[in-house]
């Protein structure tokens, strides 16, 4: 096994906090554009969630739990104590911010925990930082127990981002490529441009640019046809919530890449930390998809494309059965059928 040349990918950072405030890069601008945005509040916090300056479902998560901080360094007496009572108002507008990533749900209960009915602002400060630093040492495990199912001279075809803009560092399914890659075993990378927003486009293709790792932009309507002729071997995928029958929500075209990954004999792998796993969900069904503005469909590069009163339907995430999932990996190993049931 080769050693992973961590410093590499850590180059790139989503999120970044300062003590007092928390920097956020504007995934919007990128990759024309590299500018970061301060968040001093959890209401400002929240509208960067919700407005995409920061995605990805752990990069939210981690996010809203420093929202938590900063909130509570505003609401805190003399003693550097903060109530929950106090708190209740700012995690109710972070939880708001968005609906499908269940490591936004997860990261709040975790600082709630912490907070109890008071708690000291250094100890929930603690917490945060704990749950950034646990999502970057998963990130890195999970890249070598995924690149160890990967066969030498493989092509893997990756959807949206789940690189180190989605994450504390490295990524998900991205750190399974870029550890895979590392190793020698990756012979191709494809990733899709994943309309309407383009996470591929914008944010996928540059990681895999600034990495230096040879990949190519496909549209998301070549994906069969690139699995039909034979270029890849495995389709890998981040997650925003998997259900305990393996059933996982993710960014919309992540279901059809599946169902055209097993008419072709291609393996589909899910990478996720435990946090983006909820064992409150027996199945996919409940998951809640978010609907986003028309304007995502109508538009490009922030020119109208579409003819005036087109109505649209923008659901963007989608649920892959766990039926046509061969591996889910966690930080705690690698999962097949049944999964978590
Ligand atoms: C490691 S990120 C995994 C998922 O969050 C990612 O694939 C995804 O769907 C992100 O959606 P986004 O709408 O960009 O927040």
């Amino acid at each position: 096994m080769q050693d992973v040349d961590y410093a590499r990918y850590d180059r790139i950072r989503a999120v970044t906090w300062t003590g007092q405030s928390l920097r956020l890069i504007d995934q919007r601008l990128l990759p024309m554009q590299q500018l970061w945005t301060t968040c001093s509040t959890a209401a400002e916090v929240a509208a960067a969630i919700q407005n995409l300056t920061v995605r990805g479902a752990p990069a939210i998560g981690i996010s809203a739990a420093y929202g938590v901080v900063l909130a509570a360094q505003a609401a805190a007496g003399a003693d550097g104590v903060v109530s929950a009572a106090a708190l209740a108002e700012p995690i109710a507008t972070l939880a708001a911010s968005r609906p499908t990533a269940v490591n936004l749900f997860w990261a709040l209960a975790r600082m709630q925990r912490v907070l109890g009915s008071a708690a000291s602002v250094a100890r929930l400060e603690e917490e945060a930082v704990a749950i950034e630093r646990e999502d970057l040492a998963a990130n890195r495990h999970m890249g070598q127990l995924g690149a160890s199912l990967i066969a030498k001279g493989s092509g893997v075809l990756t959807h949206c981002n789940t690189g180190s803009l989605a994450t504390a560092g490295f990524g998900t399914a991205l750190g399974v490529i870029r550890a895979a890659y590392a190793e020698g075993r990756v012979a191709a990378v494809f990733n899709t441009e994943t309309r309407p927003w383009g996470q591929g486009t914008r944010l996928t293709a540059w990681e895999l640019l600034e990495d230096g790792i040879p990949a190519k932009l496909i549209a998301d309507s070549a994906a069969a046809h690139l699995m039909k002729t034979g270029q890849v071997q495995w389709v890998i995928v981040g997650a925003d919530r998997i259900a305990r029958n393996g059933d996982t929500a993710n960014k919309i075209g992540t279901y059809q890449l599946a169902i055209a990954a097993r008419h072709h004999g291609v393996k589909f792998m899910v990478v996720a930390p435990s946090s983006t796993v909820d064992l409150s969900m027996a199945s996919g069904e409940h998951i809640e998809i978010e609907l986003r503005e028309a304007r995502e469909l109508l538009e490009a590069g922030g020119q109208r494309i579409a003819a005036n009163g087109v109505q649209t339907w923008n659901p963007v995430f989608d649920v892959t059965p766990g039926a046509l999932i061969d591996a889910i990996i966690t930080e705690q190993g690698v999962f097949k059928a049944p999964f978590f049931a």
